[in-house]
């Protein structure tokens, strides 16, 4: 399927780059008169990784559940792939503790009228596949890690091709290493050409993750764009303090690290590579790090500033 089914009026027209999700005047109030989203309008590019960034709160999963025609807007329109095209993992799935992995996600597609049962393991494989889960895949559930949990539910979100995955905040309650395979997770859907518009608190994480972002502060999207754009055009760098200089300088290069330079220390942008992964790189490569830090952007400014709220800023 190729064609975009506008689900409201209100078409983009115009030499615009195509939008995988555009929002005009979208509102939520709920019974009782709170204004759980205000008017908000989200362009939402095509292959893009677009971070909804904001506080609990805010408005996030409000705005995801009127995207995904869960609960009605009182306002507004917007226009979405079909939705047989998307993707979403709003609230986890409820998974069979003592199945496999692969039999839950034959329980998943089983109940989608449209996949052809004949093809249902091949697809079931293809989607454990693509989330690192082979392996697992004859493993009970409920001896999964909650990365691996997290994983699966992705995979039943994939288990038919996708032009747009949504993901509410994928990474909550992961321990560091889930969210590492969470993350690294999103980047290769992404790379496959699918737009991922992904809620996060986390500003660290949408940072490094994504290419753009929409900022919500008290139901108002108050600012969005390019992350570089966001940040005032400045790109974080990440420093390292080494007396290896110039074989420090050739990792980050065979990184594809963008702006890599050498003075009294080496910089180099930090390109959405997470710093963790640089530095052990380095240390295989048997550089001696005495000291690794990342200059951040102004983003952390901007965000604190239109919101008013002091932003989680770890990953
Ligand atoms: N069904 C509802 N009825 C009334 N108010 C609601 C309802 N659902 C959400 N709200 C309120 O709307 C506001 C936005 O909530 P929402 O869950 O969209 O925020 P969020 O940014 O996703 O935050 P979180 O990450 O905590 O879910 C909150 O003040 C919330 O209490």
């Amino acid at each position: 399927m190729t064609s975009e089914v506008l689900l409201e009026a209100g078409a983009p027209s115009g030499a615009a780059p195509p939008a995988a999700i555009t929002t005009s005047g979208l509102t939520k109030r709920f019974r009782g008169g709170q204004v759980a989203v205000d008017a908000i309008d989200l362009d939402v590019p095509r292959g893009s990784v677009y971070g909804f960034l904001g506080p609990n709160g805010s408005g996030k999963t409000t705005t995801i559940r009127m995207l995904l025609g869960l609960i009605t807007p009182t306002e507004g329109t917007f226009t979405m792939p079909p939705l047989t095209t998307v993707g979403a993992l709003v609230e986890g799935p409820a998974f069979y503790p003592y199945l496999s992995g692969e039999a839950n996600l034959l329980r998943f597609d089983a109940a989608d009228p449209s996949a052809p049962p004949r093809t249902a393991k091949a697809r079931a494989a293809e989607a454990l596949e693509r989330v690192g889960l082979a392996a697992a895949a004859g493993k009970r559930y409920r001896a999964y890690s909650l990365g691996m949990r997290q994983r699966l539910a992705i995979a039943a979100a994939l288990l038919r091709p996708r032009r747009l995955l949504v993901l509410d905040e994928p990474t909550n309650g992961l321990d560091p290493q889930g969210t590492r395979e969470v993350r690294a997770l999103v980047k290769d859907v992404a790379a496959e050409g699918t737009t991922v518009f992904v809620s996060s608190h986390l500003l660290a994480e949408v940072e490094q993750m994504c290419t753009h972002a929409g900022i919500m502060s008290a139901g108002r999207l108050v600012a969005q764009g390019t992350i570089a754009s966001l940040s005032g055009g400045r790109a974080a760098r990440i420093r390292i303090d080494t007396p290896d200089l110039e074989a420090a300088a050739r990792v980050l290069a065979a990184l594809e690290l963008p702006d890599v330079r050498v003075g009294s220390d080496v910089t180099a942008e930090l390109g959405g590579h997470a710093p963790e992964r640089i530095n052990a790189e380095l240390v295989v490569a048997g550089v001696a790090v005495r000291g690794l830090s990342v200059v951040r952007t102004s983003l952390e400014d901007v965000f604190v500033g239109l919101t008013g709220e002091g932003f989680d800023v770890d990953g």
